[in-house]
């Protein structure tokens, strides 16, 4: 059986990206397949209808399009260039949509041993609840339209832009790891909440203000700045805590740490 897309690595990503495409129907999960040495993740995928493949290879024997949703360390792991699972890779039938961080197309195709059409997708994990963003890059051998499914499946999870090759270590840096950083401010906000005495409703109040917050500046049009300063009346309590938290050189702190996640991911695709 032939199977529009398949999973070589079946792990929290691919998940995400597999029952977003069941979930809003782009592709049904009778039509993917997915890969990996785990046999309990594989039952996970079963478990919402996707099929396991035996291995590797017979992943890429049954699945046009192939998503690399391994870590971006493990590419070289899937098999020496044109043997193995990439032995039956035929440039023609096959596409590619890789998700790892920092691995360029040129350097897919090298560990491939192929040209093979690559197109590279920066997702992040809210696409688990629809509201995703992704930045979607064709890659050297891909053709303007390799990446309609990309845009079709990750903008039906959330949001998906097209963006160069060359930025997507920057999108990385912004979007693909951005999360971590708002669920880090929750648990410092959590963790003053508690120590102000309000341990039984911290969850509540910082979830519910982050998910306003949001929705807020997303509506608006407003800038951030703009939005900031609605909230902070002069000599009160916001202004004591901006006031601190610049004093504290947070808002630098925080361009040096985007900066060193876009350094890391030009690093992993050394
Ligand atoms: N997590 C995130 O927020 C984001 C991650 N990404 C990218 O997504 C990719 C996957 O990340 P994530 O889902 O978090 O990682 P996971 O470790 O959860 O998933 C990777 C899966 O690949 C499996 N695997 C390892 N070796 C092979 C192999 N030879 N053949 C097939 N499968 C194999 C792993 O098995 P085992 O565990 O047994 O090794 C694991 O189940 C990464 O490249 C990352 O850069 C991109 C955007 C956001
Ligand atoms: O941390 C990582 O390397 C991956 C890429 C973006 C989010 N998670």
């Amino acid at each position: 059986m032939r199977y529009p897309l398949g999973f070589i690595g079946a792990g929290n990503m691919a998940e995400a990206i597999a029952r977003g495409a069941a979930r809003t129907g782009v592709i049904p999960a009778e039509q993917m397949i997915a890969a990996d040495p785990s046999e309990e993740r594989l039952q996970v995928f079963e478990s919402f209808g996707v099929t396991s493949a035996s291995d590797n290879l017979g992943l890429v024997n049954a699945a046009d399009t192939v998503v690399l949703a391994v870590k971006p360390q493990m590419l070289s792991a899937l098999g020496e260039p044109g043997q193995g699972a990439w032995w039956a890779i035929d440039p023609e039938r096959h596409t590619f949509i890789s998700i790892m961080a920092g691995i360029s197309s040129a350097k897919i195709c090298e560990a491939i041993g192929k040209p093979v059409r690559v197109v590279r997708v920066m997702p992040n994990t809210p696409l688990m609840v629809g509201k995703g963003m992704a930045g979607v890059a064709l890659g050297e051998h891909a053709q303007p339209g390799d990446d309609e499914l990309a845009m079709r499946l990750f903008g039906a999870c959330g949001e998906a832009v097209r963006v160069s090759e060359k930025d997507l270590d920057a999108v990385t840096a912004v979007s693909g790891s951005g999360p971590a950083y708002v669920f880090y401010l929750a648990e410092a906000m959590q963790a003053a909440a508690d120590e102000l005495g309000l341990s039984e409703q911290a969850r509540l109040l910082v979830n519910q203000t982050i998910l306003g917050s949001a929705e807020l500046l997303s509506q608006s049009d407003d800038t951030p700045a703009e939005l900031r300063r609605k909230v902070t009346s002069p000599g009160g309590t916001t202004a004591a805590a901006i006031g601190h938290l610049e004093e504290q050189g947070v808002r630098e702190t925080i361009v040096a740490a985007l900066r060193a996640a876009r350094d890391r991911s030009i690093e992993l695709g050394k």
